[in-house]
């Protein structure tokens, strides 16, 4: 089922999968901008972190990614062409390219559909008929049984509602609606923030081997330094809607970092 080929690290060459230029979004009435000039660039399968305190603008930045809202100004550039100011009609080519997982699976998940319905909603509006590289539809049992495999659930889930499973499985089951589409973005938003400690580990592990194994890019939005850290391979520090630092994971502890950079280090 999941393909092994795309295990190997990406090269440096490849052009970024998501560039974002100059993303900007006031709020009525706000005194500054939620997101403020944010630009960055995406590498076909690496996992770009970005980390900041509460109200730093990181749930707005994934709205504005999603266009769940509008952003004011600025480009979304995603598989070569601007997103941001795409009307309705032409942005529905490109809702299959970019998903999202959002931190509080319950509200992911409509209450009224089994498990296996609302794993097969995304495919039946954004991919019926799409070639998958990984995931074989084949019927829909088969299609959904895969799914559960990839993001390590029983198959008897399948006919089960959202209230019946825990909170650490329902994110599963939001990840695998995320993946299951095959998308070339995924932005995590928080994603085990509504999980115990044990529950949030097991899921980063397993974020970080669906990347691999399905060569997925994601932009990881988290309060959580150490979680960044575990899940990136670059990371930007957001700060009243300004990336204030970047820079690649493994120099996280390097000379030279931003003082509010240093601030989140010392308490994480
Ligand atoms: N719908 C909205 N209307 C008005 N202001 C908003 C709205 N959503 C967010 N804001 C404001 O924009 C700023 C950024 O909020 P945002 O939710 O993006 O931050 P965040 O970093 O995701 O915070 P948290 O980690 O607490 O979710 C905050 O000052 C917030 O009060």
């Amino acid at each position: 089922m999941i393909g092994q080929s795309l295990n190997s690290k990406p090269t440096a060459i490849s052009s970024p999968v998501l560039s974002v230029g100059r993303l900007t979004r006031t709020y009525a009435g706000a005194d500054r901008p939620a997101v403020d000039n944010v630009s960055f660039a995406l590498e076909r399968g690496e996992c770009l972190g970005v980390v900041g305190e509460s109200g730093c603008g990181k749930s707005t930045l994934s709205r504005c990614l999603l266009r769940i809202e509008d952003a004011d100004s600025g480009s979304i550039v995603l598989g070569g062409q601007d997103i941001a100011r795409l009307n309705a009609r032409k942005l529905r080519a490109h809702r299959r390219s970019i998903q999202i997982v959002f931190q509080n699976p319950s509200a992911a998940l409509n209450p009224k559909l089994k498990i296996a319905d609302s794993l097969i909603d995304p495919y039946e509006h954004l991919a019926r008929g799409a070639q998958l590289k990984h995931f074989n539809y084949t019927s829909r049992k088969a299609y959904i049984r895969q799914l559960l495999e990839a993001v390590e659930l029983p198959a008897e889930l399948a006919n089960r509602y959202p209230h019946e499973l825990s909170g650490g499985q329902r994110q599963r089951v939001t990840i695998a609606r995320a993946i299951g589409i095959e998308p070339d973005v995924v932005v995590l938003d928080e994603p085990t923030a509504s999980l115990d400690v044990i529950s949030q580990g097991a899921v980063l592990d397993l974020l970080t081997g669906l990347r691999t194994s399905l060569g997925l890019s994601y932009l990881f939005i988290s309060h959580d330094l150490a979680a960044v850290h575990r899940m990136s391979q670059q990371i930007m520090v957001m700060r009243e809607g300004r990336i204030v630092d970047r820079f690649r994971a493994e120099d996280l502890m390097a000379e030279g970092r931003h003082p509010y950079t240093k601030e989140l280090i010392s308490i994480f």
